[in-house]
């Protein structure tokens, strides 16, 4: 049986204590929240496609961080989602939502109180430890 694995990056967008997070419009996912990002092309690295993404989805130019977290979710037994966060400190442009229903910034309290999709829990789990800012 095939086995495929998909490379996904996600960034998480960070200003002050608030974290962004946006919400799927497909109702494959359910209207659930994730960190806005998607599929590694090939001849991409992870950061060229989340620029690439943050781009398209969110209409802004951002500095790609550091690695945060590499979540690797069996989706099915024919797919693993290898989900790799990387931290935004910085963009520049004003966030439009291109493909998702709507954002929101959450603070580090309360960034577990909205429904993931599966593969972000491990992420969100990593936020809520995150140090706020002084
Ligand atoms: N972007 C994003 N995708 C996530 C997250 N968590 C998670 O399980 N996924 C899954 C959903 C999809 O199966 C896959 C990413 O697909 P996508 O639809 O966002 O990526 P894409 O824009 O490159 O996709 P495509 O429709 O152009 O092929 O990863 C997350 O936090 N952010």
């Amino acid at each position: 049986m095939p086995f495929d694995i998909i490379n996904v990056c996600a960034g998480i967008i960070r200003k002050n204590d608030k974290i962004l997070i946006c919400q799927r419009s497909e109702s494959k996912f359910n209207g659930a929240w994730e960190f806005p990002g998607g599929k590694v092309e090939i001849n991409e690295s992870q950061e060229q496609a989340l620029k690439r993404e943050l781009e398209e989805e969110l209409g802004i130019k951002a500095k790609i961080g550091h690695h945060f977290h590499t979540v690797y979710f069996k989706d099915s037994p024919t797919q693993q989602i290898n989900l790799h966060s990387y931290i935004i400190n910085s963009y520049t442009g004003q966030i439009t939502c291109h493909v998702h229903a709507q954002y929101k910034w959450v603070s580090i309290d309360n960034i577990a109180l909205h429904n993931y999709l599966p593969a972000d829990l491990p992420i969100v789990a990593q936020i809520t430890k995150l140090k706020k800012h002084p």
